[in-house]
């Protein structure tokens, strides 16, 4: 179990590059299985869940080459398709999220698709209905192992288009399904589909593929099955979790920050949100500025004076992934903020280290947390602690650099999975974090 060392309390100041988009990286990466052709695929970054998909894809046959920083090259022409049924493929396909979005593309290809139950961050129950339910409205067969938790589906005649209204928004499950519709014979209609931009960017890519996709950005994606894909090159965009958390970060530790070329036009409603914490976010052509806040940051209140609620919703709402972050912000806000996270049923129970630390948080019932700002007129105190997801533990080592003293973060494996090289990154802006193991 790795561990970061901590010492607070001091300000930061300069320029930060945010990484490639984990989330969109990892939709991305699954799509290159769609076609036998080269696939090039810029400004992926170099964080564990990506690695660790780069890795299936390998053992999977994918011929993968390294072209240079963040630049790779993949071709899917002669692919082991027995691999999805060795043991080694179980152990490494539940090991992330993202892997479930293989088995679309695969589906879509050769006619099935195979999957242990997957990883990532245990925030909450995390079902897969939305994608098995879509695949078999395109005509799969489906079984399920419950000894070993291994999915499968199957259409050995190929699928069929349809129209298909999705249970709920789901990220990957819309992004599966994607990649299965568009090697479906005729047309299909997803609705209730997720339209964040990174499944724009999985749309755009796969639509310079040779895919015919239209309602790009809605709910409603409309697909017309094509009998190939071809090869393309790809640019996922910059990270839209990380550019939160550097927001965050630089509130609570009163630092003056530039995020370069944050892609401001998919941000959504990222700065509007830290703006009703009062936190000042100003657009500089495409970077973001964050001033120093030496005399903190207001909470705002609603137009009728009510307190302040910051909840998340599927996309264009605020991303779940960025509360915990905004949770943390706020305890050194003036005012009080009701923080409620809809759709995630275990990721808010980390308050208790902040608690620990000296922040005022009443934890109401597992989805919502009431946050009483000290507005800097007491730190938190530094502590031990262990990161339980990737998002608290981003939390926690914020609230870390900005407490007194030194802490101590165990099991930061979980902040490696979607931060890549955190440490010396914000080393570079005056933090200070030592990697000890
Ligand atoms: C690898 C990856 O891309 N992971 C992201 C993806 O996960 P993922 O695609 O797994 O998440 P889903 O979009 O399927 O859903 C996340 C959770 O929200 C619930 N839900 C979802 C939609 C909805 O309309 N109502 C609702 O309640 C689901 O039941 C589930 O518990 O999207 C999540 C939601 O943005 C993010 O937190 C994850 O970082
Ligand atoms: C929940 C997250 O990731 P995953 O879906 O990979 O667990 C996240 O990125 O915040």
């Amino acid at each position: 179990m790795g561990t970061f060392q901590i010492e607070g309390g001091h300000q930061l100041k300069g320029e930060i590059k945010p990484q490639g988009a984990k989330n969109e990286t990892l939709q991305i990466l699954c799509a290159v299985l769609l076609t036998p052709e080269k696939v090039v695929i810029n400004n992926i970054p170099d964080i564990r869940d990506v690695n660790k998909l780069i890795e299936i894809l390998g053992n999977l046959g994918v011929k993968i080459q390294k072209l240079g920083n963040g630049s790779y090259s993949f071709k899917s022409d002669e692919l082991n398709l027995d691999y999805l049924e060795s043991e080694l493929f179980k152990e490494e396909g539940s090991s992330l999220r993202g892997s479930i979005m293989i088995v679309g593309p695969l589906l879509g290809r050769f006619g099935k698709g195979y999957i242990p139950r997957p990883g990532g961050d245990k925030i909450g129950r995390r079902r897969l209905d939305t994608h098995f339910e879509g695949f078999i409205k395109l005509g799969a067969k489906f079984r399920y192992n419950k000894e070993e938790r291994f999915y499968g589906v199957e259409a050995p005649d190929g699928l069929q288009g349809t129209y298909m209204l999705l249970e709920e928004a789901s990220v990957t499950g819309t992004a599966n399904i994607l990649m299965a519709a568009v090697l479906a014979n005729g047309k299909t209609t997803i609705y209730n589909a997720a339209c964040e931009p990174y499944l724009q960017q999985l749309c755009k890519m796969l639509v310079s593929m040779g895919a015919k996709i239209e309602g790009i950005g809605s709910n409603l994606l409309h697909i017309d099955g094509v009998d190939s894909l071809k090869g393309c090159e790809h640019t996922v965009l910059p990270d839209m979790v990380e550019i939160g958390s550097w927001i965050g970060l630089a509130a609570m530790t009163k630092s003056d920050i530039t995020i370069k070329n944050v892609s401001w036009d998919n941000l959504g409603l990222i700065p509007a949100t830290f703006k009703k914490l009062g936190i000042t976010v100003e657009r500089r052509n495409d970077d973001l500025y964050i001033p120093a806040h030496e005399n903190g940051y207001e909470v705002a209140s609603f137009i009728d004076g009510s307190i302040m609620n910051i909840s998340d919703a599927p996309w264009p709402g605020f991303t779940p992934d960025l509360l915990s972050i905004i949770l943390v912000v706020a305890t050194q806000a003036r005012g009080s903020v009701l923080i409620h996270q809809k759709m995630f049923e275990s990721r808010l129970f980390f308050v208790d280290k902040l608690i620990d630390m000296g922040a005022k948080i009443i934890l109401c019932d597992p989805h919502r947390a009431t946050v009483i700002g000290h507005d800097f007129q007491s730190k938190l105190k530094a502590t031990t602690m262990t990161s339980p997801d990737i998002r608290a533990g981003i939390s926690l080592l914020i609230a870390a650099l900005s407490a007194k003293g030194t802490s101590t973060i165990h099991n930061i494996e979980q902040i490696d999975r979607g931060y890549e090289n955190i440490d010396e990154r914000l080393k570079n802006i005056g933090a200070k974090i030592t990697r000890v193991a």
